[in-house]
């Protein structure tokens, strides 16, 4: 007897779209020019009113020198941000590059343009891509202090999948130009 598919059992599946698990994600904000902590604040708040996307953490604040910039590249501002979301981490990026457009991010053929705002996935649970629309884990964050130092804050015991706790990637990191701002602050509603 061939066996077919009970019409009768329904597939959760079906119904509810596709289940995903809860990821707990890593992402940095960066803001050069303008504005700059109202352009870090404006991303904290649009992040935190994304759907599915609950924000669990938010660094203090890095004024910190500009890293592999072009000449005349004025100092960041600097923070991460933890949440736990179960949107797919392609959504994530697209959310994180409407993000950026919100705040006139203009994406410039010279690297490291100064910007408006940069927001960065880091981690995104264990997920792992190397396609150039999303590289996780980030590529190049295991040796930035901009990234590392706000992250330890948080999260000291934290480890960076493949490289190792942060505490040790920072320490063999050179944090000269990152200093904290301990007069101001972001603010999670
Ligand atoms: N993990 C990631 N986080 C943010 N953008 C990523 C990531 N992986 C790939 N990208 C892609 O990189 C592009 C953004 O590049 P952008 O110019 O903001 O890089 P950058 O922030 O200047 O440099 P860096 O990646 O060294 O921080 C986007 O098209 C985005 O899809
Ligand atoms: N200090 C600092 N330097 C950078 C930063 C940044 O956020 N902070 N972002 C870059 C590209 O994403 C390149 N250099």
């Amino acid at each position: 007897m061939t066996e077919t598919p009970n019409p009768n059992i329904v597939d959760t599946d079906s119904l509810t779209g596709e289940m995903h698990p809860i990821r707990r994600v890593v992402l940095a904000l960066g803001s050069n020019l303008g504005e700059r902590l109202a352009s870090l604040q404006g991303a904290v708040d649009a992040l935190a009113d994304t759907p599915d996307f609950f924000v669990t953490g938010v660094s203090p604040v890095y004024e910190t020198d500009p890293v592999d910039a072009p000449e005349g590249s004025g100092p960041y501002l600097n923070a991460v941000l933890l949440a736990d979301t179960t949107l797919p981490a392609a959504r994530l990026m697209e959310r994180a590059l409407a993000v950026e457009d919100a705040f006139e991010r203009e994406r410039s053929e010279v690297r490291n343009a100064p910007r408006t705002l940069d927001v960065d996935l880091i981690v995104v649970g264990d997920r792992r891509s190397n396609e150039d629309f999303l590289r996780l884990p980030h590529p190049r964050a295991h040796e930035r202090a901009f990234v590392l130092q706000p992250w330890h804050d948080l999260e000291p015991d934290a480890v960076f999948p493949d490289r190792g706790p942060i505490a040790d990637l920072l320490g063999a990191t050179d944090s000269t130009g990152v200093r904290k701002r301990e007069d101001i602050a972001l603010e999670v509603e």
